[in-house]
């Protein structure tokens, strides 16, 4: 805080409202937790699909992306994670005041981070997405060889094995990756998504 004691915010001139006036649509964040491997990457591009295939501005912000530039100082520490989801959700929120649709996919494994990010966001904003999948499955599914490296206590940190991740009590939607195909997934998410008149 002492940091910005003499920062003083400016207002634009071409506002929020403009933007999605001019769009044609809302501007939120549907922000996917859950753990690796849980389908996160997977359902946030096919929700891009279907926002660019029909004219939204919408963009994916992914962990592994955010982490080879923006956040590349930063590992998996719970200090170091809060930096992150910190950076990512301040990162959401230029683009909610630029006008887009953003899908922001990260593991954002502690419940207090995820609600400090939802706390810059103005209500309604900020649909939280639970990517719910049992620890075997993605264990099993394992898609960047991660798990197996981790069992063989290769990779410190890893969230599942040892380190934790803290289940919210009421996520806007939860998707069950196990039980719902990546279109029934979509369809759940672009319903909740019309059915609160953000597009
Ligand atoms: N120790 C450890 N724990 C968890 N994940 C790890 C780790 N090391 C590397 N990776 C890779 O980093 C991706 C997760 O980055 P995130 O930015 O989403 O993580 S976090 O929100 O800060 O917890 C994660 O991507 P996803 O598999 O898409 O979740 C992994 O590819
Ligand atoms: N219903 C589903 N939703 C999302 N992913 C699924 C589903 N069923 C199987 N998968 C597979 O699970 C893996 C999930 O990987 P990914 O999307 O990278 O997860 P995350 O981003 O959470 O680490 C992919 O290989 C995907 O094809």
């Amino acid at each position: 805080m002492e940091n910005v004691k003499n920062v003083v915010h400016q207002g634009y001139h071409v506002t929020k409202e403009m933007r999605q006036q001019s769009n044609k649509h809302g501007s939120f964040v549907i922000w996917l937790t859950g753990l690796s491997g849980s389908g996160k990457s997977t359902i946030a591009n096919a929700l891009d699909h279907f926002f660019y295939n029909n004219d939204y501005h919408a963009f994916v912000l992914d962990g592994d992306n955010v982490r080879l530039g923006l956040n590349k100082n930063l590992g998996f520490s719970p200090d170091d994670r809060k930096e992150n989801i910190r950076r990512v959700g301040e990162v959401s929120k230029l683009f909610v005041e630029a006008g887009s649709i953003v899908m922001a996919a990260f593991i954002s494994p502690y419940i207090q981070d995820r609600q400090e990010v939802r706390s810059l966001f103005q209500q309604g904003e900020f649909i939280e997405v639970y990517i719910k999948c049992s620890l075997e499955q993605c264990e099993q599914r394992d898609p960047k060889g991660l798990y197996k490296k981790a069992r063989k206590g290769e990779l410190p940190d890893f969230t599942g094995i040892t380190s934790p991740y803290e289940i919210s009590t009421s996520p806007e939607i939860i998707i069950e990756t196990d039980q719902l195909t990546v279109e029934e997934s979509v369809d759940k998410i672009i319903n909740y998504i019309k059915a609160n008149q953000l597009i």
